[in-house]
């Protein structure tokens, strides 16, 4: 049985798919395109990705695609776990500027969906995390746009310190959201 609930920000949502376990272990039907849709997910997705972070403390984002390759993500941890994060960034949304932030792990059965219009990134909060996820749009590096994970005005409450975050240099020097240009309306 799925079940999908929306979150503070009422456009991202939480989905939780059902399990079947037995003495083998367990199988459970993470996407189908009609019972998604049903469900308030109708988004048509055309891409996965897969990342593995080794360290813990690991931080990948926040990240959006510009318009027209503005992408909606399905996110799930298939091993490990995340503090996951989607930043509001449509201005004429009474939330713009803030953020829903929602513990991932491999043995929850839940992912998170973020709509278009959001930055996205996350924080690993085991070692050998592993993240799937599926993307309405392809990668477009001409579209990619980003924020930094520490701004002030964002005030994420992020699971690691700034002495101890491990970043890839491109997000070391992603500029501040006082900076973003009007990406979304
Ligand atoms: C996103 C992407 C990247 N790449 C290539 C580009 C780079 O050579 C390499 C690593 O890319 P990047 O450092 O941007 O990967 P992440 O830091 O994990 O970025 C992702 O992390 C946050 C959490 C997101 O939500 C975004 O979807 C995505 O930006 O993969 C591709 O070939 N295709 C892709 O779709």
């Amino acid at each position: 049985m799925l079940e999908v609930r929306s979150l503070a920000i009422p456009d991202v949502k939480l989905v939780r798919t059902e399990r079947f376990s037995d003495a083998r272990g367990y199988f459970c039907e993470t996407f189908r395109r009609s019972a998604f849709a049903e469900k308030g997910i109708p988004n048509d997705f055309i891409q996965d990705n897969q990342s593995c972070s080794e360290p813990v403390g690991t931080v990948r984002g926040l990240h959006f695609q510009r318009p027209p390759f503005a992408q909606a993500k399905l996110i799930r941890v298939l091993k490990g776990a995340i503090l996951d994060v989607a930043v509001d960034l449509r201005r004429s949304s009474p939330t713009f500027g803030r953020h829903v932030s929602v513990k991932l792990d491999s043995e929850s059965d839940e992912q998170l969906f973020v709509p278009k219009g959001f930055a996205h990134g996350f924080c690993t909060l085991q070692p050998q995390t592993m993240v799937f996820y599926k993307v309405d749009e392809v990668y477009s590096p001409a579209h990619d746009g980003g924020i930094h994970w520490a701004d002030s005005d964002l005030a994420i409450e992020w699971p690691v310190k700034a002495s101890e975050v491990r970043l890839s240099a491109k997000d070391r020097t992603l500029p501040n959201f006082d900076q973003l240009v009007s990406v979304f309306e």
